[in-house]
């Protein structure tokens, strides 16, 4: 049986003589969150697009659950759940009704549709506005029934496109555990450029920049890949600065103020306690050193420096 759920291979699209997305190669496990990470422009909605069979690649393959969405498309959809960038709501349904016609859409049997339509509210929470008009629900709850329509069918892959888009910081935690919930039975992909939003919901990252991959990885590979390559340091008795330059694995010290100093240290993490051993023999008093970690904005700007980095 195969570990992943779907499989990319050399994904190429091109817009008229732009290319969106080129040679594309990655894997998603059947459960779990996997984050497509990348700023505005950099190929996410054309590669989920592709995915779902919404848009036709230029080149390259995609297989879901084994079947190549370009060779048996319906067969492959029926594996595939979609929330798009725009949800597809009508705003003058009411949620039973919305969600009934999505599972004859995505062909569930008629004799099932009212079950799935239930469990699919029930998971999402949305069962006591069965009867209300998606017009009347807030951001938060209209985006919930976005996703029961993605899950109704029951899909082993749900992709969403920049899901908390648009809504207010408790309504994005709300739609955050959701997605979470939902991901412990299936594989989800999400799209975002928010790097807080990744942390808080994948469990892995691809980041795409200008249509190439430049990381794939684990959530905790990135902030690893993050090291902290400066730290702060107080001496209230400092020697002055060319000694504390000489201090091997040290690269820069910067004065911040008398006592207080910014330094550079190549990758040698015993660094820390060789300033404290220093310190302690020549009396330099001492009273604070703190690493600083570069923050994950900082990274996402060195990733899309575009030299691939694959930590699997
Ligand atoms: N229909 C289209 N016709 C021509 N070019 C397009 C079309 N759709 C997207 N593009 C271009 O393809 C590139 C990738 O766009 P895409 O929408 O996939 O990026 P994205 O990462 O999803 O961005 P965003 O976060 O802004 O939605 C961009 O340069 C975009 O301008």
């Amino acid at each position: 049986m195969e570990e992943t759920i779907v499989r990319v291979e050399h994904l190429s699209h091109r817009y008229s003589i732009q290319w969106a997305i080129k040679d594309i190669n990655f894997e998603i496990k059947k459960k779990g969150v996997l984050g497509l990470l990348g700023s505005n422009g950099a190929g996410k909605s054309t590669t989920m697009n592709i995915i779902c069979g919404v848009l036709s690649q230029t080149a390259g393959e995609v297989y879901i659950n084994g079947i190549n969405t370009r060779e048996n498309p319906v067969e492959a959809k029926k594996q595939i759940g979609f929330l798009p960038q725009k949800p597809p709501l009508y705003p003058d349904l009411t949620v039973d009704e919305y969600l009934t016609h999505c599972a004859l859409m995505r062909l569930v049997n008629k004799h099932q549709v009212k079950k799935v339509v239930e469990e699919a509210k029930e998971r999402c929470q949305i069962a006591h506005f069965s009867k209300r008009l998606i017009r009347s629900l807030s951001g938060g709850y209209q985006q919930r029934v976005g996703i029961a329509q993605a899950i109704v069918h029951k899909p082993q892959f749900v992709v969403l496109d920049e899901p908390t888009n648009g809504l207010d910081p408790n309504q994005i935690i709300e739609i955050r555990h959701l997605i979470k919930d939902i991901a412990k039975e299936r594989a989800i992909m999400l799209s975002t450029h928010i790097l807080s939003e990744v942390q808080a919901t994948c469990n892995d990252i691809q980041m795409i920049e200008h249509g190439n991959v430049v990381f794939a990885g684990t959530i905790n590979d990135l902030n690893n890949y993050i090291d902290p390559c400066t730290f702060l340091v107080s001496l209230e008795a400092a020697p002055p600065l060319e000694e504390l330059k000489k201090i091997p694995g040290i690269t820069q010290v910067e004065h911040i103020t008398n006592t207080r100093f910014r330094m550079h240290f190549s990758s040698d993490q015993e660094i820390t306690k060789q300033i404290i051993n220093l310190s302690v023999a020549n009396n330099w008093r001492l009273s604070e050193i703190t690493l600083e970690r570069d923050s994950l904005d900082t990274a996402f700007a060195q990733l899309s420096g575009k030299t691939f980095i694959n930590k699997r």
